[in-house]
């Protein structure tokens, strides 16, 4: 048990998918695995364990942004000695071709800063997915004919941004969508040698103001969580 997860050590799987909403790791469980159990109930950041085609799988909340990422990437790693972390999230697009409902895959997360900065210095590290889970997603997302796109990702801080000229910016240098999340799991990954990817669903549009209700959000995204576990266990 750590201070943020009430489970025992081998009440998780080596493998586990992080949504940021504890309720879309509920909606998941129930929906996706066999014999699911709930394994954490600390704050409300609700993790499931159960089987995805004979495989064990967890399914924990991280929370929104970086910091509280951070904490459960953090314990998962430490004290659980998980090997593989596969945030599915929801994003905003940021490029026309980009439509809601899409999926995304992270291949690089861009951002001003994470939890990890003040560790790098003046250095600008470039927080990357694991390259195996990121191909063998991409092929598992095109044989399901999902609308599907691969390349680099904005982790903000903010949802309510004010700072316009910076998303002209990553728009202007190809940036495919904005989360809040990916940048700090793939620099703790790196750092602890483990696999990690963000598979995203884009719920809402920078340039076009599309935004789905948030009841989709937690229970519609079921594409981008078969896409996850299909590249985990490839
Ligand atoms: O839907 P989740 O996984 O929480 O992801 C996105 O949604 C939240 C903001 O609404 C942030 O956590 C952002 O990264
Ligand atoms: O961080 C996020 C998540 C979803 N949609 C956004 O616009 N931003």
């Amino acid at each position: 048990m750590t201070i943020h997860i009430g489970a025992n050590k081998d009440d998780i799987a080596d493998v586990v998918l992080m949504p940021g909403d504890p309720y879309r790791a509920k909606w998941a469980a129930e929906t996706f695995l066999t014999g699911a159990k709930c394994i954490n109930e600390v704050r409300g950041m609700l993790g499931f364990t159960g089987d995805w085609n004979g495989h064990r799988v967890t399914i924990q909340g991280s929370g929104m942004g970086m910091p509280s990422m951070s904490i459960y990437a953090n314990e998962l790693i430490k004290d659980f000695d998980v090997q593989t972390l596969i945030r599915i999230g929801s994003c905003g697009g940021m490029q026309g071709h980009v439509k809601v409902r899409d999926v995304i895959l992270a291949q690089t997360a861009s951002t001003v800063a994470t939890p990890s900065s003040t560790i790098f210095k003046e250095l600008n590290f470039a927080p990357t997915a694991d390259f195996g889970l990121l191909h063998k997603a991409f092929h598992a997302a095109e044989k399901m004919d999902v609308d599907v796109h691969v390349g680099g990702i904005y982790s903000s801080d903010t949802f309510y941004d004010e700072r316009p000229d910076l998303n002209k910016e990553m728009q202007r240098h190809g940036i495919l969508g904005v989360e809040m999340e990916a940048a700090e799991l793939y620099t703790l990954a790196a750092r602890y040698g483990r696999r990690a990817l963000g598979v995203m669903t884009v719920s809402d549009h920078l340039l076009t103001g599309e935004a789905l209700p948030a009841d989709q959000r937690e229970r519609s995204f079921g594409d981008m969580i078969d896409i996850a576990l299909s590249a985990a266990f490839a």
